[in-house]
């Protein structure tokens, strides 16, 4: 068990600021995403925790201790990387059993501690197979196992699932969702998927060039991002963020002066029969539909639930349900959400 703080932490490599002044605190037993764009400094965070790169500047803390001095091996942190890392010519089984082999644990244990994961990842059936010989989804599972099977205080996974196909994505972060709630470790996730880190996680951070933009549980992060960048970040369709110029189209009563732009989610978006808007595509996805909106050249998204009657061509009238429009000042942080 273990809580995880930065505190204030710099990493550089020459002159790229990979980690830029970085405060997070990771609390013991959550399920704890970094999120963000490619190279915004996220897997160099895990590699700070497991002490492979070490900070610039700054100081991170394990149960409250600082580990500037502590070896990866002391620090007793999981890691299951990115390329997965397994080897080639051991089984799914000697893969497995390896990091408690290394550390000499006695056989019954081993054994033990092997079935216990094996049942819980559902691969008891592939252990003889060499890695060459599994599905992607299978060699996932076997490294997850791998880090699994050990005890440590906490577990780091660096994107462990993008390379899977979008239906055993879901399945398998479902599952890393309950395995991590069985096992009550903390589990801090990496991932470049807004869909994923919204669903398993308790918390996130949103990262942007190293630096921290925002943190917090998803949904209060979705309800309430302090900028333009945390916004876009979440949410498919992406919020519609409008220039104030246009905001008298939507009909949103006490807008701030300063305000120089209104953000609007798609699903608080309303769509009635009237003027001021067209509509330019209707998407029907089942359950709901997605309309494009054109406001006087500006194309904006709405999501509508089932399947309204509306066309393509359509002219129509635009508001916000109460409470739900967001106002940006010029450089895109949130002056006050309605
Ligand atoms: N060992 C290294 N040497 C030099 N530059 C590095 C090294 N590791 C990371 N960087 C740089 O630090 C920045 C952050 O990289 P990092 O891999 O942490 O980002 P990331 O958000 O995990 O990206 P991705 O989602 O693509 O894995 C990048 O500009 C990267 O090029």
């Amino acid at each position: 068990m273990a809580s995880i703080s930065f505190r204030n932490v710099t990493k550089r490599f020459g002159d790229t600021v990979a980690v830029d002044n970085v405060t997070l605190d990771i609390r013991d037993n959550a399920f704890f995403c970094l999120f963000g764009p490619p190279l915004s400094g996220k897997s160099t965070i895990l590699k700070l925790i497991l002490g492979l790169e070490h900070p610039d500047e700054g100081e991170i803390l394990i149960d409250g201790r600082p580990v500037t001095n502590v070896s990866p091996a002391k620090r007793n942190v999981a890691m299951v990387f990115q390329n997965l890392a397994l080897f080639p010519h051991m089984t799914a089984l000697k893969n497995i059993r390896f990091p408690l082999v290394e550390r000499r644990i006695d056989p019954q244990t081993i054994a033990a501690r092997v079935t216990d994961v094996t049942d819980k990842l559902h691969i008891g059936h592939i252990l003889h197979k060499p890695p060459a010989q599994l599905s992607g989804g299978e060699r996932q599972r076997v490294a997850i196992a791998r880090a699994l099977v050990r005890d440590p205080v906490a577990y780091l996974m660096d994107d462990p699932i993008s390379a899977l196909d979008a239906r055993l994505r879901e399945e398998t972060r479902v599952e890393l969702r309950r395995i991590q709630q069985q096992m009550g470790k903390t589990l801090v996730y990496v991932t470049h998927d807004q869909e994923e880190a919204m669903s398993v996680a308790d918390s996130m951070a949103i990262f942007e060039n190293g630096k921290v933009r925002q943190t917090g549980k998803p949904e209060d992060l979705y309800r309430h991002p302090n900028s333009t960048y945390v916004a876009s970040m979440l949410g498919a369709p992406a919020m519609n963020v409008v220039p104030m110029g246009l905001a008298s189209g939507l009909q949103v009563p006490n807008m701030p002066t300063r305000a120089e732009s209104l953000g609007v989610r798609p699903e608080n978006l309303r769509i009635a029969s009237g003027q001021g808007a067209t509509i330019t595509e209707v998407e029907p996805l089942g359950g709901f539909t997605t309309l494009t909106v054109d406001l006087q050249g500006t194309p904006l998204r709405a999501t509508l639930r089932g399947q309204p009657r509306f066309s393509a061509g359509e002219s129509v009238a635009l508001s916000v349900d109460a409470g739900r429009a967001h106002f940006f000042d010029p450089a895109g942080a949130v002056l006050v959400a309605q």
